[in-house]
């Protein structure tokens, strides 16, 4: 296991941080009112790339990739360019470096800067792959007895999402109005939805395009980082809506990313494998190797103006598909991948209750409210709730963490 490596940013050089020299990972900030930069975080500050780039201090093969103040341009210039640009900051930001003195004055404070969404998203597809959640949500919306669909152990099942609606930490979402249809009711209605949840998650990137198939390790090559996701999910709008075609409007109000790209280099020293097979997978999604990573996750909620209350823990390697098997499953029609495009792994929830990264789950489809500290009771969120997904993955002495993953939910809109 590798160990804390150390910068002369000394805010870098603790257990606690999320952002240590190991990570480096890449985020778009605006300092009040300014324009968009480019920027990597360093302890409690942030390394202005947009200013690096225009100072002529970085080696890159084109000029203006990070004038838009995002990493899509970037992503596009391939692996190596990924690996060269990680290795200049990784040598220049160390402890002892020559190169302080030139990338001192381009460094900001976290505290003092907004953080905004660190890639364009070009396509955004959810998946459906821990084998905990996928049976929980059979039993809740279907059939306790046939509760895994048939297909589950051979396909990592997944829906076209929307880009569109995919926000960065810290941004408000509006619990949506929507058609409903209760078991008893005769007819439908048009109301705000009252069970509305969270999913916790992780998204992958893909940084190369793709036309045509693509093998299991073709597909983790082209994986550019990971974020945090929390992919809202209105259910009684899903219960009513989703046969056949799976969910449509339930889950298109907001899907939140943490701020911060983690890079598939600085998560190298922990990957995991998949659970053991329960069904032969076809040869197409074989893994060549561990392509999942040991990345502790928690979700918290802290009611309006009140504390916060871990819901729920668990971690990212309880997975029956990875990213890069998602990924070549994408690719099997023919399906071109761009720069861009966004892979929810599905849910992540683990085998004990405590484990679960849905409300649905937890109150077991309101069943079973839950008890927060304090005091109060939730089956699934209120107005006014804030909703905070953390994860880190941990080393010898150091985090590899991707900061908040946060919003707070506002009323419906009025229904006129
Ligand atoms: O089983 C269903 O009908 C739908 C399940 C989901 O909620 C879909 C989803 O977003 C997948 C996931 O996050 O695991
Ligand atoms: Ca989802
Ligand atoms: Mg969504």
């Amino acid at each position: 296991m590798t160990q804390l490596l150390r910068s002369w940013v000394d805010s870098a050089n603790t257990a606690t941080t999320d952002f240590p020299l190991n990570n480096l990972p890449y985020g778009a900030f605006r300092s009040t009112g300014g324009d968009l930069h480019a920027g990597v975080a360093i302890g409690d500050q942030i390394l202005n790339v947009t200013a690096l780039e225009q100072a002529g201090l970085l080696d890159l093969p084109q000029p203006n990739v990070f004038a838009g103040g995002t990493w899509n341009d970037f992503m596009a210039l391939g692996p190596d360019t990924w690996a060269s640009l990680r290795a200049f900051l990784t040598g220049a930001l160390a402890e002892g470096s020559a190169r302080q003195a030139d990338l001192e004055p381009h460094l900001v404070a976290m505290a003092g800067a907004t953080l905004e969404m660190p890639f364009a998203v070009t396509e955004f597809t959810d998946f459906y792959a821990s084998r905990n959640h996928s049976f929980n949500i059979g039993c809740l919306f279907r059939d306790p007895a046939n509760a895994l669909p048939p297909n589950w152990l051979h396909i990592p099942i997944g829906y076209n999402g929307r880009a569109s609606s995919v926000v960065v930490s810290g941004t408000d979402v509006i619990r949506p109005n929507g058609q409903l249809k209760g078991p008893d009711m005769e007819m439908p209605i048009f109301a705000a939805c009252k069970r509305f949840d969270l999913e916790l998650e992780m998204g992958a990137i893909v940084g190369t395009p793709s036309n045509g198939r693509v093998s299991v390790q073709e597909a983790d090559d082209m994986i550019f980082g990971y974020v945090l996701l929390n992919d809202w999910s209105a259910r009684d709008i899903q219960a009513w809506e989703y046969v056949p075609l799976g969910p449509f409007q339930a889950k298109a109000t907001a899907t939140t990313i943490s701020p911060w790209i983690v890079t598939k280099a600085a998560l190298e020293p922990f990957r995991a494998s998949t659970p053991p097979r329960e069904k032969e997978l076809l040869p197409y999604l074989a893994e060549p190797g561990p392509m999942l990573y040991d990345i502790d996750l928690e979700v918290g909620l802290a009611p309006d103006g009140k504390a916060e209350t871990i819901l729920s823990r668990t971690n990212y390697d309880v997975m029956y598909y990875s990213a890069a098997q998602q990924l070549t499953h994408h690719t099997t029609s023919g399906c071109p991948m761009r720069v861009g495009d966004l892979l929810g792994s599905g849910t992540i929830s683990g085998p004990e209750k405590e484990n679960r990264g849905s409300l649905i789950e937890l109150s077991w489809g309101g069943k079973e409210p839950l008890t927060l500290d304090t005091g109060e009771t939730r089956t699934f969120l209120e107005d006014g709730d804030t909703l905070t997904l953390r994860g880190a993955a941990k080393g010898d002495g150091y985090r590899i963490g991707f900061g908040e993953c946060a919003g707070k939910l506002l009323p419906a809109p009025a229904i006129s």
